[in-house]
């Protein structure tokens, strides 16, 4: 569905930067608590400002069905991100016609629960469009779950060994990725695309214009 999407964008710049230098998606993150969210209102904005270009993929965590309805119908999202500790049944909540990437954190448990869940919905006849492959990141007890842009990297020799598990659903690595080990990143794990937040900012939620360029134009060469 893409190849490349650069996430966690909250300004019209970086959104513009980013389509001009061909990213085939930007993210836009509805997760309240992320250093990255967004309001429905500078969502409409940049997804305004970039429209014919990227898909604009909002990221959930744990959100209401009515809620991502709601920002869906407003933003005229092209995909929906679940970032959180939805279930599979959940899918079937969703907007209908409107492509679903699951992004699954993986911990010592390998891509085994991911391809379980990505069954589960090819059952409840919502196939995934794609599944996204992020950082699982320990905390103490009593601490906030940290559910993304954690800038931590998944064990890629480990996910090119596993991913037969979840094929033919396309596969995006995210989790730490920056434009200077992009390449390698897919060159290891052999993933179909890659997405990267804090790999590419200043400071979170700000994007470092210059790195989102690179990012793109050094995986777009390793894709090929
Ligand atoms: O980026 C966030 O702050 C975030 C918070 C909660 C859920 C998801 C979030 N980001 C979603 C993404 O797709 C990120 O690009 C992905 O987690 C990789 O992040 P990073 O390691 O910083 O590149």
């Amino acid at each position: 569905m893409f190849t490349i999407k650069i996430c966690g964008i909250t300004r019209h710049d970086d959104a513009v930067v980013a389509a001009e230098a061909g990213a085939d998606a930007i993210g836009l993150n509805f997760y309240a608590k992320s250093p990255r969210s967004v309001s429905v209102e500078t969502a409409m904005e940049i997804a305004r400002a970039v429209d014919g270009g990227p898909v604009v993929v909002g990221v959930f965590v744990n959100a209401s069905a009515a809620e991502i309805a709601r920002v869906v119908a407003a933003v005229a999202l092209g995909a929906i991100q679940l970032h959180g500790d939805e279930p599979a049944e959940f899918v079937n909540e969703l907007p209908h016609g409107v492509p679903v990437i699951r992004a699954a954190r993986i911990g010592a448990a390998g891509l085994a629960e991911a391809a379980a869940y990505r069954d589960a919905c090819g059952d409840l006849g919502r196939p995934l469009a794609a599944m996204l492959l992020d950082a699982s990141v320990k905390v103490a007890p009593g601490e906030e779950v940290v559910y993304g842009g954690s800038g931590h990297r998944l064990d890629w020799p480990r996910v090119a060994a596993e991913r037969g598990v979840l094929a033919p659903t396309p596969l995006i690595l995210a989790g730490g990725l920056t434009p200077v080990n992009v390449a390698e990143a897919i060159a290891v794990s052999r993933c179909d695309g890659v997405d990267t937040a804090s790999g590419v900012e200043v400071s979170p939620g700000v994007k470092d214009q210059q790195m989102v360029r690179s990012f793109i134009a050094a995986a777009r060469r390793a894709l090929r």
